[in-house]
């Protein structure tokens, strides 16, 4: 997840689309073609060589000029071809954040601003597409040079020699001279061509080699499908961070949850309650210390299998472009009569109902077309069919809903997630204030973990001045 933190989507985009395409499209015609003209220039001089042997005292020289030449050009046209990719993300993501925003932008009447930047942006790059044509203008004035140089040359040996050599002889080497300087001059243009092409696949490999997630499966895991059976959560010493180099999120942190417990997190912002949960389904990894489920390390599990084995309501409610059905049972694994169960429990038979295709509703992509409480209950929906979980984390996930349905949804969750263990990061403080038991973040530390009526008798309690400042 780092890489997306740091990684701008244009660029991701820039990768994909542009340099994929340089790669697809340029790179092997531009290896045909400098494998053609190596051979015809091979030939063509072989040919010189045997109409007059002088032209090898121009061979060296000549080599020695084309090979400055292609140096100096191609240290500027490998840094233009950076430049261009770098003038082409901000064009991407501005494109990209505009679709995503459309709505807000027509609502702010912002289109004015919004199309004018991307035209700037435009603008932008293609002024290194304008960069680029100067420069390889360039490379052609200069190599013409050299050929109008060559051609006097062979025209003075022509003079020179007029007694001695045929002027036929002299006629075809001239005109083989100028089919040779046409020949190294698209030879030259296609080595830089590929040289700068080149970048685009050092950007891929570069992609190619990044470290990724811890595997996902791991062979001949025991786990099976009964694990976790009772949802006992333990961290030890666990201390973690998003990134390399950044301040620890999470700092030795000892706790042990009970099978069944409800414990509702509060702190802060930014006193690492989401941290919890990125670091239960590993988004984050541990830096020290771990984190065990039912006994088990959780490090030593594959992604997949740890993360199905866990439920969680995400603060920002996740849709697929897919029916409301298909966003609810995605893998097809129940019946109609239990995702109407599941609707039901979460407040949202009536709306579902209401719609002209029901169950098949489409949504549209990330749930636009819902607002953001319903997108939570569906979410809410879809965490309540998965019965057989036995730990369960919400993430404010009540945030965007009224009073009245926040304590329905409250009701529900207790009777359909009866036995299991249930981590509630609280928006209303009063929704967890019937938790078994409270843990209060501070800094990223464990200020305060104890039963809610303990730390609420005790005035100096970091969670009984959170509560009367609620009450206020
Ligand atoms: N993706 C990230 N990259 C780097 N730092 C992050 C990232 N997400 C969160 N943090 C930092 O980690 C710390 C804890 O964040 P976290 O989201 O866990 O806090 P929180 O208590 O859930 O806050 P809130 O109540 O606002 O949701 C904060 O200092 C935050 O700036």
């Amino acid at each position: 997840m780092s890489f997306f933190d740091v990684t701008s989507s244009g660029k991701i985009i820039n990768r994909f689309a542009h340099d994929f395409s340089t790669i697809d499209m340029q790179l092997p015609f531009a290896l045909v073609v400098i494998f053609l003209n190596s051979m015809t220039n091979i030939m063509q001089i072989g040919f010189c060589v045997a109409a007059t042997p002088y032209f090898l005292i121009l061979i060296v020289p000549l080599f020695g000029c084309y090979y400055y030449l292609s140096a100096y050009y191609l240290l500027s046209s490998r840094e233009i071809k950076r430049l261009d990719s770098a003038a082409r993300s901000p064009m991407y993501a501005h494109f990209g954040e505009t679709l995503n925003g459309l709505v807000t932008i027509r609502g702010f009447d912002d289109m004015n601003r919004f199309s004018m930047q991307a035209t700037l942006l435009l603008d932008q790059s293609q002024q290194v597409l304008y960069l680029t044509n100067t420069t390889q203008l360039w490379l052609g004035v200069m190599l013409q040079l050299l050929n109008s140089i060559i051609t006097t040359f062979v025209a003075l040996m022509a003079v020179l020699q007029r007694n001695s050599a045929s002027a036929g002889l002299f006629a075809i080497l001239l005109n083989q001279i100028s089919g040779f300087m046409n020949e190294i001059e698209t030879l030259m243009t296609s080595i830089c061509n590929l040289e700068t092409t080149i970048v685009s696949v050092e950007h891929v490999k570069e992609y190619s080699e990044l470290v990724p997630e811890a595997p996902y499966e791991i062979p001949d895991s025991k786990m099976g499908k009964s694990w976790p059976k009772h949802g006992q959560i333990e961290f030890q010493n666990y201390s973690t961070r998003y990134r390399e180099g950044l301040e620890p999120v999470l700092s030795s942190v000892n706790l042990s949850i009970c099978a069944g417990e409800h414990i509702g997190i509060v702190g802060r912002t930014g006193a690492g309650k989401s941290s919890v949960n990125m670091a239960l389904f590993r988004i984050i990894e541990a830096t020290d210390g771990k984190i065990l489920i039912d006994g088990v390390d959780t490090s030593t599990l594959g992604l997949q299998e740890l993360r199905s084995c866990l439920t969680i309501i995400p603060q920002d409610p996740f849709l697929f472009e897919a029916t409301i059905r298909a966003n609810l049972d995605p893998f097809d694994q129940h019946q109609d009569a239990d995702i109407w169960a599941a609707l039901d429990a979460a407040s949202l038979k009536q709306y579902v109902s209401s719609l002209p295709n029901g169950l098949h509703q489409q949504v549209n992509n990330g749930g636009e077309n819902m607002s953001l409480g319903q997108r939570q209950l569906v979410n809410l929906a879809r965490a309540m069919l998965n019965k057989n979980t036995k730990v369960l984390c919400l993430d404010e996930a009540t945030a965007a809903i009224d009073i009245e349905t926040d304590n329905a949804i409250q009701r529900a969750l207790r009777k359909s997630f009866t036995g299991c263990t249930v981590l509630t990061i609280a928006h209303r403080i009063n929704t967890i204030l019937d938790s078994d038991r409270i843990l209060v973040l501070e800094r990223g530390e464990v200020a305060e973990f104890d039963k809610p009526a303990v730390l609420l008798a005790n005035q100096n309690s970091i969670f009984y001045s959170l509560v009367n400042s609620h009450d206020d």
